[in-house]
């Protein structure tokens, strides 16, 4: 197991001028494995890629690369290499030359570079394009090149930041497939950023949630969705119906003015909580047989489902999707099952408030 961790931080802080933009950071990665930075703007995301890329270095903490600590190792003896946000391609000189850039730098012989470029632009599905001008590619087609520039080296670590953003969506759906399909055929580590959580749900086999510089929760995006462990987590992640609450005792759970069974447990009698409950999974039933008597305040059709607003008698507000429809102004039942309630420790941060 920990031959195959190939990156370890351990403790890392990034401070810009006193101001501290990553704090106390500790993680693994794995080779092999696709790994999701997600989080909103100025997290720190871009932070952790310029670290691991070897562009500054960690005020405090070390991080290692097979378990050899590389704070001070320069940007080109590491085995990563980076696709921007941007692409940053050449535009003057063409596809295959672009490509072949970072070879030509390390003066590798002309047939080898030919050989390589043709077998990375063959990864990316650009056979035939070596000598079109960047300026005549499309944006999905530039991502490819970007991308090709990239592994022609044959980095351990790719690291991509926000490479999809500029992308329109069906576009950003197709280079999602691609990419993940591109990192499994390559069994190389890709490390991905991105502030788009279902971007992140889609591609990753393990997405770290940042925050104000913190990892929140790193987990396997079904451990992510199902299991949040705080309101931030829950809230960035899918859409919730967030509630604070109470926990009675083990496995019984009071929000919303009523007590509820739950499957939790392990927290202290009568400590405050945060509730999570997923819009699918709350049923729409007649008034008088749900958990919850709610009215709906409004409702939106949208394709698979309708997409209903709710308010409990105690002024909560409950989105609900169902393939029934509601009438607005109806007052309905909402049932939902013990497991459906995902019950987590409040924040002390977000206690104090
Ligand atoms: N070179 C720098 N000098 C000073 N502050 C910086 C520098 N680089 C980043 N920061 C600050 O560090 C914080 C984290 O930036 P970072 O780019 O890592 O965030 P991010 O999560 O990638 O955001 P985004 O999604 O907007 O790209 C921000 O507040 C940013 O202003």
């Amino acid at each position: 197991m920990k031959q195959d961790v190939i990156i370890r931080f351990d403790g890392v802080t990034k401070q810009y001028d006193g101001l501290v933009v990553l704090d106390d950071v500790s993680f693994e990665m794995e080779k092999g494995k696709f790994y999701t930075l997600l989080g909103p703007s100025g997290c720190g995301k871009t932070t952790i890629l310029r670290l691991i890329a070897g562009f500054t270095e960690p005020t405090e903490g070390t991080i290692y690369f097979h378990g050899q600590p590389v704070n001070h190792v320069p940007a080109n003896k590491r085995q990563v290499n980076t696709v921007f946000q941007d692409y940053a391609l050449f535009p003057h000189l063409d596809v295959f030359e672009n490509v072949a850039f970072g070879l030509r730098v390390k003066k590798m012989k002309e047939a080898d570079i030919r050989d390589k470029v043709a077998e990375a632009l063959q990864f990316v599905n650009l056979q035939g394009y070596e000598n079109r001008r960047i300026q005549e590619m499309s944006g999905g087609q530039r991502q490819r090149v970007a991308i090709a520039r990239a592994i022609v080296n044959e980095p351990e670590v790719l690291l991509l930041d926000e490479p999809l953003s500029a992308l329109d969506l069906k576009l950003r759906t197709e280079m999602q497939y691609e990419l993940r399909e591109l990192q499994r055929r390559l069994g190389i580590t890709f490390i991905f950023v991105t502030h788009d959580q279902e971007e992140a749900l889609a591609m990753s086999d393990q997405i770290f949630v940042l925050n104000k510089g913190k990892i929140e929760q790193s987990g396997t995006p079904k451990d992510i969705y199902d299991e949040p462990v705080n309101r931030f987590v829950a809230d960035f992640i899918g859409e919730s119906n967030i509630l604070s609450g109470r926990m009675v005792k083990d496995y019984l759970v009071e929000f919303a003015g009523k007590q509820f069974e739950c499957v939790d447990y392990g927290f202290q009698p009568n400590e405050q909580v945060d509730i999570v409950i997923r819009p699918e999974d709350l049923e729409i039933t007649a008034k008088d047989r749900g958990k919850l008597r709610v009215r709906v305040d409004s409702q939106l059709f949208r394709g698979v489902h309708y997409e209903i607003c709710c308010y409990d008698e105690n002024g909560n507000e409950w989105l609900v999707h169902s393939t029934k429809k509601a009438e607005v102004g109806e007052e309905i039942g909402l049932y939902f099952e013990a497991e459906a309630i995902h019950v987590m420790r409040v924040k002390e941060e977000d206690a104090d408030e």
